[in-house]
This record gives structure tokens, C-alpha cells and sequence, in this order.
């Protein structure tokens, strides 16, 4: 099966195509959804920060118009990417996420950060450039390592502050200069739940763009030590019975996809498949 969107390096001097605004608000969106005809989008009033071809959607070119503040739009509101994420299409999410990823690096490098003149963009390449320093930036990719520890029939999820009330998930955490995937999860896990992992395996990856996360999931088992939790990271942590699971992570997440996959293989049941 082809893919009904592949990411490109398109030239905004070429007009028509489709587009996508963003703000600190969001995406603007209607009835129709988030994509716009460009030369329409283009022609509302809007504080446009930068523009970045970004790829083409079922043959068709998609532009990112990435503002610098939400504006009123006749008929149109704005809406973060999570609820993209939950509600959306996930062909349509992928584009927003690409885009999200896009725009916030657009934003943040306007300027060089070894001089911090004006740096433009390099054509037919995702880069922007300072001529004085030679020296291009790339949108940031933060690789996080997210972990599944089991002992037996039993998972240990923990919940963070920041999450919705009553749900828990797995362990993640992001990767800091120089540590390999496996130094890093184990010290998170030390850091979070100051528990020791054996036996870490690989199951996948899920580009995560909120803003910037690549997540890399593994399965771990117990090895040791009493659950303690990471004051202010981690307000509770607990085995869980796969039979007796609390609120768990929303479907699409690869926190969920770990959870599932374990469960599936106690009970017997067919694998859940990640979504790309
Ligand atoms: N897709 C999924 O199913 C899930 C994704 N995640 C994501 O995993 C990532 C890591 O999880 P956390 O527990 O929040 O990380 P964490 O355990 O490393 O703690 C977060 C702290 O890391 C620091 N930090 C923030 N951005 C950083 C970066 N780019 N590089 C290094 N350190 C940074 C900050 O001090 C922040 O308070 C987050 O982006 C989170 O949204 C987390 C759980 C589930
Ligand atoms: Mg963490
Ligand atoms: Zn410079």
C-alpha cells in the first residue's frame, strides 16, 4: 500500500497546492478540517512568521504557514494537535505532527545561535543557514526511551502530575549526551522509580511530536528493589494485575501499544499493531 503522504521540500515560490496555518493556538480549522486552499489561506489576514513546503498528501502539495499569533478566520477556530491526535484522521494527524515539528523548529531558528543574525533557508533541503558562521540547523529530534517493566502478570505503571486524572503509564524519559538507549533507560528507571531492569528488549519506535520526541519502546523486566517514587515527576507508581489495569494512555500512544502488546501475550490474545 502507498502512503497517502510523504514529507518534501517544496519551493514556496511555486503557488497553489494546499495549506496549514498554525499558531501558538493551534491549527485553524473548519468544517472541512485543517487543510485550506493556499492562495485562499494566504489572502486572509494573518501574521504569517514563515512559510515551509512540507510534503505532498495524496499527490497534492502541502504548506505550512506557521504565524506568529492566532487571528479571527470567518468560520474557522483553532485547535491544539492532541485533539488531532484523539479525534482526527491519522493520515491527517501525521501531516499536523509533521507540520507541528516543522513550524516549531521554523520558530526557533530564525536566528543563528552562534551569532544570531537573520538565517535563511536552504532550498530543496529542510535546513536553515547563517552565511557568516557557514552553519545550518536541522529540526530537533529528541530521542526518549519508554519502558514497559513486568514481573510475571504483573506491569508497573506510574502516573506524572501532568497527565489526566487517574491514568497511568509506562515509564519515558529522554535521552541525555552520551548514552546509549539502554544507559538511559535504565537510569530513568533508577531516577523515577528506583527499580533495576534485566532482560531489555526493543519493540518499536513512534515519532512523537510534542514537541520533538522520538520514542524508542522496549519491554523490561523486574530485577530488583522497591518502588520509590521521583518526588515531583512521579506523584504514584504501582504493579498493576494485567486482569485489574487502571485508566491506561489513549490508543494510538505507544505507552499503550507496550501495555497491549504485554497484555496480549498473558491472555493469548492477537497482537495490537503500532500506528506508524
Ligand atoms: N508516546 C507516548 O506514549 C508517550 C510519550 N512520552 C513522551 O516522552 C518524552 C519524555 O518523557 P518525560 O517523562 O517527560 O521525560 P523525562 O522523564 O526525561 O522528564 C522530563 C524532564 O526532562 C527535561 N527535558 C525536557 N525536554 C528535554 C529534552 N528535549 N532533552 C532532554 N531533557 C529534556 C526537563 O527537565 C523535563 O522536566 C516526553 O516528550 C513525553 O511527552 C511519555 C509517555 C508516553
Ligand atoms: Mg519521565
Ligand atoms: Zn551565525
Amino acid at each position: 500500500m502507498t502512503s497517502r503522504w510523504t514529507t518534501a521540500v517544496l519551493d514556496t515560490d511555486q503557488p497553489g497546492g494546499w495549506a496549514v496555518a498554525r499558531s501558538p493556538e493551534g491549527f485553524l480549522f473548519d468544517d472541512n478540517g485543517a487543510l485550506f486552499p493556499r492562495e485562499w489561506l494566504k489572502r486572509q489576514d494573518l501574521s504569517v512568521l514563515t512559510e515551509h513546503g512540507i510534503g505532498h498528501l495524496d499527490g497534492e502539495p502541502v504548506y505550512l504557514l506557521e504565524l506568529r499569533s492566532a487571528s479571527e478566520v470567518m468560520g474557522c477556530s483553532w485547535k491544539g494537535l492532541r485533539a488531532f491526535m484523539l479525534d482526527g484522521d491519522h493520515t491527517i494527524y501525521k501531516v499536523l505532527g509533521y507540520a507541528a515539528q516543522i513550524g516549531t523548529w521554523a520558530r526557533e531558528h530564525r536566528f543563528c545561535g552562534n551569532c544570531g543574525q537573520a538565517m535563511t533557508q536552504v532550498p530543496r533541503e529542510r535546513a536553515m543557514y547563517c552565511r557568516p558562521c557557514d552553519l545550518r540547523s536541522y529540526p530537533r529530534i529528541s530521542p526518549s526511551m519508554i519502558v514497559l517493566i513486568t514481573r510475571g502478570d504483573e506491569i508497573l505503571l506510574a502516573r506524572s502530575p501532568r497527565f489526566v486524572t487517574g491514568v497511568y503509564s509506562t515509564l519515558a524519559g529522554f535521552a541525555e549526551p552520551g548514552e546509549s538507549a539502554e544507559d538511559c533507560l535504565i537510569r530513568e528507571v533508577r531516577e523515577e522509580v528506583q527499580i533495576e531492569v534485566k532482560n531489555i528488549q526493543y519493540l518499536g519506535s513512534q515519532c512523537w511530536p510534542f514537541p520533538h520526541s522520538m520514542m524508542l519502546g522496549f519491554h523490561a523486566e523486574y530485577a530488583g528493589g522497591e518502588i520509590v517514587c521521583q518526588e515531583d515527576e512521579i506523584e504514584d507508581a504501582q504493579w498493576f494485575n494485567v486482569h485489574d489495569l487502571p485508566p491506561l494512555p489513549a490508543s494510538k500512544s505507544i505507552a499503550r501499544y507496550l501495555i497491549d502488546v504485554y497484555v496480549a501475550r498473558r491472555l493469548g490474545h492477537a497482537e495490537p499493531v503500532l500506528p506508524g
